[in-house]
């Protein structure tokens, strides 16, 4: 019989109950922390307290502590029993279930709910997909936002290995004549459904600067190459990258020019087969250990995009930002880089129509990645509130706490039916009818989604009060949220140009004739 299996009456419980001899009691299990007592991080008197040393710690264990505590090995070596005739009621969490929380999932996901937009496919998709995140990026995704270095090459390799990096581009040619995730879709099959699948997954376990790190640079910053690259170099720099063994990073936004892209500096000058670039980037995400840079540059007859390669000339060094180095944001700069013109995306001067093409899947990505936080946000809300006791009572008995609840819930639904919505359209449309469709619908929706963010960040923040300023304890991920959750107002178009955008693209399609 192993230690942790053995059975302790309450009776001999109790007399564990001094320095130099305390056990107490957290949901039917038993703890002996009498050595533990003098290394515990908030101090040994508040384990010997009378109302905790020998008794059910249960209600203000979970008001101090978040589950996870408990899971650590150092921690649960400390058990040593549990209570006669009792068991367990807060489980582990397994890798791959889904949240009972109430909001804790969109409704298609949620037990007993429907949906016209996902299939039995999306949802077997999303299941491998969890799975999948739960137990490969989870764990990397906690010790780089920490230590701030880049996503390991052990876990690009797998996630390059079910093509989870191609999938983030979306639907296309790139799928062609890949195994997605195990088999499970088709590529011809596959859709923006499935790929925001992997979007909210990622964002699921993954603080704002790991969603970034894990190669966004890549998904925002190789479809150029495969929409306007010449064959060679989609053949060599679509496989490098797809492959997990080379990193690419879109170098548009420098410090003279971010979402006025007329107004970039960077310049390429024809010297016969090649370009030479001088210039620098700001804020490039990835671009700390990216190995391509597809590149805005003024060029003669207009504005040009070209995939430079890291190479002589090509420097790049960290930007501290408020999130984790883990994204690899970068300050960029090509000292007379020699390019070939054969490295030239779209034609001469027609590089603002590759660079807008773009924009439209990046910033549905980044609502889809939003979203999910914000979900996740509102799940530990409902939880830390119904946990949470003051005044002897659950903090959900507040009024005002269940009003700020009820916005947070509403604001991240409204959000997910409205992203649903078009998606559903994008799967209906081709690459044009997007363009000229959904520009200004994902501009607004983009600008919608990141204000309801913030808001979201800053309910949550009152809901946890000081818990959420610290980057670590119970409040951890609300502290996260609201210290990135700005980062998603900026990247990809700042949100208020974007509801311009989007106006802007309204009022282009007014009927001639319309009148009160
Ligand atoms: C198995 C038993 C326990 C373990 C392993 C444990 C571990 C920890 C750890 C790791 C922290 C640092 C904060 C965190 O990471 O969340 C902490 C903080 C704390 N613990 Fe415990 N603890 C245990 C039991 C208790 C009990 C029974 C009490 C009863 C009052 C208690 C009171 C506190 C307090 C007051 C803090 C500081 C919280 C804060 O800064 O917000 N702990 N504990």
């Amino acid at each position: 019989m192993t230690s942790k299996s053995k059975q302790y009456s309450w009776e001999e419980i109790a007399q564990h109950n001094k320095e130099g001899d305390v056990w107490v009691v957290i949901d039917a299990k038993v703890y002996d922390l009498t050595k533990f007592a003098n290394m515990h991080p908030g101090g040994p008197n508040v384990i010997y307290a009378e109302s905790v040393a020998g008794k059910d710690a249960t209600q203000v264990f979970f008001g101090l502590h978040r589950h996870e505590v408990l899971l650590r090995p150092q921690y649960a070596r400390l058990q040593i029993g549990t209570v006669q005739g009792e068991t367990e009621r807060i489980k582990a969490p397994v890798p791959g279930e889904l949240s009972k929380v109430p909001y804790g999932e969109p409704t298609w996901l949620s037990q007993g709910y429907y949906s016209p937009y996902y299939s039995e496919n999306h949802r077997k998709f999303q299941t491998a997909v969890r799975e999948f995140f739960d137990t490969v990026v989870k764990p990397e995704s906690v010790r780089c936002e920490e230590n701030g270095k880049r996503i390991s090459q052990e876990v690009v390799d797998k996630l390059a290995e079910t093509n989870l990096i191609a999938m983030r581009l979306g639907p296309g040619k790139h799928l062609k004549g890949r195994t997605l995730m195990g088999g499970i879709v088709k590529p011809e099959e596959f859709d923006y459904f499935h790929e925001g699948i992997i979007h909210a997954e990622l964002s699921r376990v993954s603080s704002r600067a790991v969603v970034d790190g894990l190669l966004a640079g890549l998904v925002i910053g190789l479809p150029p190459v495969l929409n306007y690259g010449s064959p060679e170099l989609y053949e060599k720099v679509v496989n490098e990258t797809l492959s997990g063994k080379k990193f690419l990073a879109l170098a548009i936004s420098e410090a003279f020019a971010g979402s006025d892209v007329s107004g970039l500096q960077t310049t390429a000058v024809r010297d016969g087969d090649h370009w030479i670039v001088t210039g620098t980037k700001k804020w490039i995400t990835n671009g700390t250990f990216a190995d391509y840079f597809t590149t805005g540059c003024k060029t003669e007859t207009g504005f040009t995009v070209i995939l430079i390669e890291r190479g002589p000339g090509v420097e790049t060094k960290p930007i501290k930002t408020a999130y984790s180095s883990v994204a690899g944001t970068a300050y960029v700069t090509f000292d007379k880089v020699r390019v070939p013109i054969s490295n030239t995306l779209g034609k001469v001067g027609a590089g603002m129509s590759v660079i807008l093409s773009n924009f439209n899947h990046e910033r549905w990505m980044v609502c889809g990645t939003s979203i999910a936080a914000q979900r996740l946000v509102v799940e530990e809300s409902l939880k830390w509130s119904t946990q949470r006791i003051v005044f002897g009572k659950p903090l959900t008995s507040q009024p005002v706490i269940r009003a700020k609840l009820a916005t947070m819930i509403s604001r991240v639904e409204a959000c997910q039916n409205w992203y649903e919505t078009i998606t559903y359209q994008m799967n209906q449309m081709s690459y044009s009818q997007q363009s000229d469709k959904l520009a200004g619908p994902i501009g607004l929706l983009k600008q919608f989604i990141s204000r309801a963010g913030r808001e979201t960040a800053e309910d949550a923040t009152q809901v946890f009060g000081g818990r959420a300023l610290t980057v670590t304890g119970m409040g951890k991920f609300i502290e996260n949220y609201h210290r990135t959750s700005g980062f998603d107002a900026i990247l990809a178009g700042a949100e208020d140009v974007l509801g311009d955008l989007g106006v802007r693209q309204a009022l282009k399609k007014m009927p001639r004739d319309a009148r009160l």
